[in-house]
């Protein structure tokens, strides 16, 4: 147990990081890692637990049909592109597409996929270089190099230090440009819209040591977000990162893919939804544009008037992720596009609401997506390709799929 070192934090409890959890780097530094973790822990929140409620506010107008969300930003944020200026303009993309929809007459709720993005799960630990040498995978900048190096990928603790200060850093940010713009006098009541900001819970030494008091609610919130989601490999249900969201107040996402049950689901929304308001619990439907017409009914279905209790959006690009002949992952757009118009259509049926998309996008003409299937024939090279995980969307693109979304609202 951590001792506590201001009013404002709490006591961490232990046995949460003793529960199994999934993709967790190999500290392989104890000691490191206990002082980080006790250096957080001492420090003042990022976010405060008021915005984290307003955000929760904003979120059940989405539950009851009268909004949506656009929550955008990269898959992997690195440490050296999370200055002020590129956290701006990562902000103001999402502004753009938060217009796009509002012009179609559909309030939004804009939440980047930034300003904290920095871990990533994997699908393989290690990574074998060109001469044979076998690596450790990067798992994001909060934990490791993007430089394939055995020493760049050693899992450094002092990363977590510099996630916190680069959050900050981009919380700054945020903040500068919303007293920019409300100077400025636009008197377009949307520029002065809040951007909360989100990311995967995926290091919990992290997240429990940035866990602080809720006086309002009671009871802890992560103080590392507005919003945080659970990704679809560290959802299962007898894992710590599932016990993690239960005990915090902020507002939640969990990842849903194809292979999700009903049990699951049901059970899912039970433990993070049941007790909490409408905006508490988003599900972040990203099952594929081949999957989602066969997996998606029977999981509305099962779910029931437990259905309506939740936000539902839709990750069309995680499900449609596609390998180039030359081994670089990409995705298609019109593949974004289709499982965006099956998710639509299928919670219609089901009489709720689609309450928004879940997008990886640069702010930048970046080429890591390609515009359709017929494009990924032949030796093609994605020449601008500068994600370190997986492919964005660029503007356009971005906003292609904002429009055709809207469209079907
Ligand atoms: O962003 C999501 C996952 O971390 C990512 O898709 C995993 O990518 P990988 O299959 O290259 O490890
Ligand atoms: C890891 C991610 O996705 P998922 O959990 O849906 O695979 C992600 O959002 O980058
Ligand atoms: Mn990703």
């Amino acid at each position: 147990m951590i001792t506590t070192t201001t009013q404002e934090t709490v006591m961490i409890p232990d046995a949460v990081l003793e529960i199994a959890a999934a993709h967790q780097p190999d500290w392989s530094a104890p000691e490191e890692l206990a002082a980080v973790r006790n250096e957080l822990h001492g420090r003042p929140p990022l976010v405060d637990a008021h915005s984290c409620h307003a955000l929760a506010g904003e979120l059940e107008f989405v539950a009851r049909g009268e909004a949506v969300v656009i929550q955008a930003g990269d898959c992997a944020e690195l440490f050296s592109d999370s200055a002020r200026h590129r956290v701006q303009a990562k902000a103001s993309q999402l502004h753009h597409l938060c217009e796009t929809a509002e012009s179609a007459g559909v309030p939004t709720v804009r939440i980047g996929r930034f300003a904290g993005q920095f871990a990533k799960p994997r699908s393989c630990a290690t990574e074998v270089l060109p001469d044979g040498t076998e690596i450790p995978v990067y798992r994001g900048d909060a934990v490791n190099g993007l430089n394939p190096t055995a020493e760049a990928r050693r899992a450094d603790p002092a990363r977590l230090l510099t996630a916190y200060d680069l959050t900050a850093t981009g919380l700054d940010a945020l903040f500068m440009r919303q007293l920019l713009l409300s100077e400025g006098g636009s008197g377009i009541s949307s520029m002065l819209a809040p951007t909360y900001i989100s990311h995967e819970a995926l290091l919990l030494d992290f997240e429990h040591a940035l866990l602080r008091q809720d006086k309002a609610r009671g009871g802890n919130y992560a103080s590392s977000a507005h919003m945080v989601w659970i990704g679809e490999r560290t959802r299962q249900l007898d894992h710590a990162h599932l016990a993690f969201a239960e005990r915090i107040t902020n507002p939640v996402g969990v990842k849903i893919g194809p292979n999700a049950t009903p049990e699951e689901l049901i059970a899912i929304v039970d433990r993070l939804a049941t007790g909490h308001g409408r905006g508490r619990l988003s599900l972040i439907v990203r099952m594929g544009a081949e999957k989602i017409a066969d997996r998606l009914p029977a999981l509305v279905t099962a779910l029931g008037t437990r259905a309506g209790q939740v936000t539902w959006l839709s990750d069309p690009m995680h499900g449609n992720t596609k390998k180039t002949t030359a081994g670089q992952k990409t995705r298609v757009v019109t593949d974004i596009e289709a499982e965006v118009g099956d998710f639509c259509r299928i919670l219609r049926e089901h009489r709720v609401h689609p309450g928004g998309l879940h997008l990886e996008v640069s702010p930048d003409p970046v080429t890591e997506c390609v515009d359709t299937t017929a494009e990924l024939t032949g030796a093609l090279r994605l020449d601008r390709y500068e994600s370190a995980c997986d492919p964005r969307l660029n503007p356009d693109q971005a906003q292609r799929v904002v429009r055709h979304f809207t469209k079907l609202l």
